[in-house]
């Protein structure tokens, strides 16, 4: 079988799709390559052409493997079939590939081994076609009673015990925790609990170890992964394991032995990277892990997202909720199904998800930009300093409007920090305003007090040069934070056999930090270009350049914040609490 052997299977017209849709995935997701490895893994279901075609193929491939390798691939297999069989015996959900009454071939089987086509790392299971599919038929069903949810937890382990307000990640880790390491064998989501990965299989950054957390110095997703596992600790001994909470009230319940530090950690694992909120929902929305649904892997350029319905036709409601698929587009048989897990940057999907993308529209780096009013006793303090901040610029003035711009701060709420994501082509809004403020001069206020003017927009070209001239800086000094060069990075990438020798995360770890680099660079390049084409660069605005205001000033960077970081407004969206000080 090779990615041409398919074209039998479909019309001209259909091949032109298909070649077009594959281009679309070239970042390693669907692309051909990677269609004809997919089609050479393989599924756990007995009966079908699709399945004799892949297990044929499945023996030929295990011959090469050793006898432990084979093993786990026939536990996974196993695992895959006991899943499938489940959810048809209690949600009578219909997997099968034969046509029944009045049901269609189901259109996906899994497979237990996938791969990223341009990194060639593991991504795990996912979902595949058996057959050609139609844009917009629906690909899968699965009723929210087999989901864990909130509502599932608190009925599991006592709704006296888990009060109604509890957060749901929380609540729901609870749970993950009780069927597999209290229930195990006797729980009722076995099969799917025996389907969630280990957290070695996932490896998101907050699960590292600290020497390979040390690959990505420099990086943003540092600090973001150390709030993180703060974080988890603190949640984990404030609801659990501190003296008087829950493994002391209810030993029975939450026995001190299974809910350890370890456990936690494996449901975070599971939650963060599985759990979906769903938002259509009769009664607003909820987080749910969803069996089977959860088999399917991210692609940022899919247009498909699972969501939630009522249960039975348009005249018949049962008053039940499902989880609904539709396809986004025509797949071809055996093409890889992606779903879009959101917006989600790099630095997200690798703290969170335990992978980052060679190629990710949406991909950002926080920068944080902080500039320092020049108040008289700023002015004074750091200039009786200054052999401690030699680079101070000795002809720093004060600014006459600092003391408004401080209260001008404080009234709308703001800190003079800002955490914000940098795309290589576009800046958040509220950057931009914080700038603009923060650069404006006498010459632009004309006596005027600052808050008469609209930060939305381009105030004068000096102070637009000046927001720029500051981005460029503030971009700069992140880049100035990574010990190595973006083309170290790509040396040690492009030694294939040295590469190899490295962990997973560490793999990881280079090429996160190599992506930000460049990501970082072609923000420079575009700003400086920008500032070049609006005409910002001319003489006559250097107060900008030169500016004693534009300046990040030493440890100023993240003292006295009040602001959240970017890391934080995450979480919140997600529905975490998150005050993380
Ligand atoms: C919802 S699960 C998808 C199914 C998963 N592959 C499994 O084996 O169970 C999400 C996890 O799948 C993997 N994954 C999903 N999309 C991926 C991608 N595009 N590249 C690499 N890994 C991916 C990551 O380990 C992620 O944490």
């Amino acid at each position: 079988f090779s990615f041409k052997a398919s074209s039998t299977l479909s019309t001209p017209h259909q091949q032109h799709q298909q070649s077009s849709s594959s281009s679309l995935f070239a970042g390693g997701e669907g692309g051909e390559s990677e269609w004809a490895k997919a089609l050479q893994e393989n599924t756990g279901q007995q009966s079908g052409l699709f399945d004799k075609e892949l297990q044929q193929l499945q023996s030929k491939k295990l011959q090469g493997l050793s006898s432990s390798a084979k093993s786990q691939q026939d536990s996974k297999l196993s695992a895959n079939a006991k899943l499938i069989q489940w959810l048809e015996q209690e949600g009578d959900v219909y997997l099968q590939d034969a046509s029944g009454w009045g049901e269609a071939p189901h259109p996906m089987a899994i497979s237990t081994e996938t791969v990223d086509e341009l990194t060639n790392e593991s991504s795990g299971r996912g979902l595949l076609a058996r057959r050609n599919i139609n844009q917009e038929e629906e690909l899968l069903k699965i009723p929210l009673s087999l989901c864990i949810t909130k509502k599932s937890a608190r009925k599991t382990l006592g709704t006296d015990v888990l009060p109604p307000n509890i957060n749901e990640y929380l609540v729901m880790a609870c749970q993950l925790i009780h069927e597999k390491y209290v229930m195990g064998d006797e729980s009722y989501y076995k099969s799917y609990i025996d389907v969630l990965p280990e957290v070695d299989e996932v490896n998101p950054t907050f699960t590292w170890s600290d020497d390979d957390l040390q690959f990505l110095d420099g990086s943003p997703v540092i600090a973001a992964t150390k709030s993180m596992q703060m974080k988890l600790k603190s949640e984990y001994n404030m609801l659990l394991a501190d003296e008087g909470k829950l493994c002391d009230q209810y030993p029975d319940i939450f026995p001190r032995d299974k809910f350890t530090y370890e456990a936690w950690v494996w449901a975070f694992t599971n939650l963060f990277s599985r759990a979906i909120r769903l938002r259509n929902m009769k009664q607003g929305e909820t987080l749910a892990m969803v069996p089977y649904a959860d088999l399917i892997n991210h692609s940022p350029y899919s247009g498909a997202y699972l969501d939630a319905r009522e249960t039975g036709d348009w005249l018949f409601k049962t008053g039940g909720e499902e989880v609904i698929l539709y396809a986004d587009r025509g797949y071809r048989r055996m093409e890889q199904i992606y779903i879009s897990y959101g917006p989600k940057s790099n630095a997200d999907l690798l703290l969170l998800y335990g992978f980052a993308l060679e190629r990710n529209p949406f991909n950002s780096v926080d920068v944080t930009v902080s500039i320092a009013p020049r108040t008289k006793e700023l002015v004074q303090s750091v200039l009786e300093n200054v052999k401690e901040n030699p680079e101070f610029d000795m002809n720093a003035e004060i600014d006459p409007l600092a003391q408004e711009k401080l209260d001008f701060l404080d009234r709308a709420g703001r800190s003079n920090t800002v955490d914000f994501p940098c795309y290589a082509d576009r800046y958040p809004t509220e950057m931009l305003e914080y700038l603009r403020l923060m650069m404006m001069t006498p010459e632009d206020t004309m006596g005027k007090p600052l808050r008469d003017f609209d930060y939305t927009r381009t105030i004068s070209a000096a102070n637009e040069a000046a927001v720029l001239y500051s981005v460029v800086e503030a971009v700069k000094g992140q880049l100035e934070r990574y010990p190595t060069t973006e083309e170290d990075d790509a040396a040690i990438i492009k030694d294939r056999g040295m590469f190899k020798l490295l962990s997973y995360n560490q793999r990881m770890a280079v090429r996160h930090r190599r992506n930000e680099k460049r990501l970082l660079k072609r923000t420079i390049a575009a700003l400086e270009k920008q500032i070049k084409t609006r005409g910002l660069d001319v003489e006559d605005l250097k107060r900008a350049e030169g500016s004693t205001l534009g300046t990040v000033l030493p440890g100023e960077e993240r003292r006295g914040q009040k602001q959240r970081t970017a890391l934080e407004d995450r979480l919140d969206k997600m529905g975490l609490p998150v005050d993380l000080r």
